[in-house]
């Protein structure tokens, strides 16, 4: 029989988000216990940004400098894969997880190593990796941050047929001949170019266009980026069946719904994901399993009472991103804390350090292809159908003297969504070389509805990119 243990909070889940669920809580005087069934970091230090992004490093690097006339007679070889890969591990430190142990101990969090579920109101069992188990209750709160886990379309053969989910793609010790990539969304598109770039014979199939979710132009200039990489991109067409004939090491066919068949050595599913709740205890809840947490803003999850259960990061299906399930940690440790002090009775003002509104109105994200697209808040469809008047402005990157230099025939776009009546900027989109870095001030500008004509007087440095902000507003201007 398992003895009880009690502590203030209990995080299930210690990826990114829960890492800093737990150091925000106890930060605010509050002793908690982390618990964590995998690697102490979770997918984005092992598996997804950090070892997607080190795949893709080198070969932009490359390419970069083939942009320029001068240095591109410098570049007269290709990528090392085999030192692309070391490089890689070096990023996901031999996916061993001791440096994020010692951080988390360091912190002062206390880290039980086990699968946790919710086995009662504020309680959580967590089954040890020595067939054990420990039941720990917790006085102010219990938090699920558990991530996602990848969605597997229904084509006939995968539930049989060996694939590579992004795990194995980020993961790989070689580089497979031929690659067919399913999803070109933002997980299959840089990694169908990273492939590409490595050496391997990359298709990539999208149901509708590339990055469907983004404006329009940026489909056109990243699907010209991955063909010069020599990704073959089909649009319109989706998988129907996959087998493997010769067993799980022979060659894979993909049968696509325009009748043809498309052989390779390995096939990537990156078809999106969906919430890990499944076997969490939570149907005991009223909530289904790979069901998102819904929560409000303070993180306390919706359908359960009483408000001792919060969410926090990609199982609340808010917003799937690294940085936005840290910002979500931070305001549910602050949160748990406050409230365990009695110091938030009600809920949580709008833009406190108690509630994640930016998730509303500014979540910005980079696509690390080549060229990058970089977007934060409300796209025009998206901003009309909350009943907002808007304007879009737009610019070719390509007139921007610093863009000018940083490559020849640079191509490249901006967007801004500007709200009609109160003449702030609701979302921007960028795509080209280096956008990426154009992100944080078009982020700020959102969140501090900053003014067209205060923005005036953010004067962008000469020669560089982010001139685009001034042309921008003289197109603005002159309308
Ligand atoms: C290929 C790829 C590339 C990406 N690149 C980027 C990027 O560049 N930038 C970006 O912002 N986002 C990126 N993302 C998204 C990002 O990885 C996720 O948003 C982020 O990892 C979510 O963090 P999380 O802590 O919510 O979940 P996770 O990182 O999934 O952490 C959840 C943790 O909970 C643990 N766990 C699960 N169940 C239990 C249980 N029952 N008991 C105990 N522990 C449990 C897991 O082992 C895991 O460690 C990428 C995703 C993919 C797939
Ligand atoms: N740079 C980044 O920030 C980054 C990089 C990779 C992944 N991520 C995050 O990880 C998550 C997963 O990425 P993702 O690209 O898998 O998801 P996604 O939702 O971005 O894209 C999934 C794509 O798969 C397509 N699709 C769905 N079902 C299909 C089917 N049956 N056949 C063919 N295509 C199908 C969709 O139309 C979509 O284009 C996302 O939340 C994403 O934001 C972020």
């Amino acid at each position: 029989m398992a003895t009880t243990r009690e502590v203030d909070v209990v995080v299930v889940g210690g990826g990114s988000t829960g890492e800093n669920v737990a150091d925000y809580a106890h930060r605010g005087g509050l002793e908690v216990v982390l618990v964590e069934s995998g690697l102490v970091g979770g997918e984005c230090s092992y598996y997804a940004c950090m070892p997607s992004k080190a795949l893709l490093r080198p070969g932009q690097a490359v390419a970069a400098a083939r942009r320029v006339d001068g240095a591109a007679q410098a570049v007269t070889g290709t990528l090392d894969p085999a030192a692309v890969l070391r490089r890689r591990t070096t990023f996901t430190h031999d996916w061993d997880d001791s440096s994020q142990v010692a951080w988390a101990e360091g912190a002062g969090l206390e880290l039980v190593r086990g699968s946790g579920r919710i086995s009662g109101e504020r309680q959580v069992t967590v089954a040890l990796p020595d067939g054990g188990e420990q039941v720990l209750a917790a006085r102010h709160g219990v938090v699920v941050a558990t991530g996602s886990e990848p969605a597997r379309p229904p084509v006939d053969g995968l539930d049989t047929a060996r694939y590579w989910t992004t795990r194995d793609a980020t993961s790989a010790q070689e580089v497979p001949g031929r690659l067919v990539v399913l999803g070109a969304g933002v997980a299959g598109s840089e990694l169908a170019q990273a492939y590409a770039r490595l050496g391997a014979e990359v298709t990539l199939l999208a149901r509708s266009r590339v990055l469907g979710s983004f404006p329009e132009p940026v489909a056109g200039l990243v699907g010209a980026g991955l063909a010069v990489a020599g990704v073959d991109v089909r649009t319109g067409v989706g998988a129907v069946g996959v087998e493997r004939p010769d067993g799980p090491d022979g060659e894979v066919r993909v049968r696509l719904d325009d009748g043809s068949t498309l052989t390779a050595d390995e096939l990537l599913v990156a078809t999106g994901r969906r919430p890990r709740t499944a076997g969490l205890g939570l149907t005991t809840l009223g909530i289904a399993d790979g069901e998102a947490l819904e929560v409000d803003d303070s993180g306390r999850v919706l359908a359960v009472a009483g408000g001792w259960l919060y969410a926090a990061g990609d199982v609340t299906g808010r917003a799937p991103l690294t940085h936005q399930g840290k910002y979500a940690g931070r305001v549910v440790g602050d949160a748990l804390a406050a409230r365990a002090a009695g110091h938030l009775p009600g809920p949580a003002e709008p833009w406190s350090r108690y509630a994640s509104t930016a998730d509303h109105v500014a979540v910005p994200q980079v696509v690390f292809t080549d060229p990058q697209v970089a977007q934060v808040g409300l796209r025009a469809d998206q901003a009309r159908d909350r009943g907002r008047p808007v304007r879009t402005v737009h610019q070719d990157l390509g007139q921007i003297a610093g863009a000018s230099l940083l490559a020849d025939d640079y191509a490249g776009w901006a967007e801004l969504v500007v709200d009609d009546e109160r003449d702030v900027v609701l979302g921007a989109t960028f795509v080209g070389q280096g956008v990426s870095e154009l992100l944080h001030a078009a982020t700020i500008a959102v969140v501090g509805q900053v003014p067209l004509a205060r923005l005036w007087h953010a004067v962008p440095a000469y020669p560089t990119t982010s001139e685009v902000w001034l042309r921008l507003l003289e197109t603005d201007r002159s309308r």
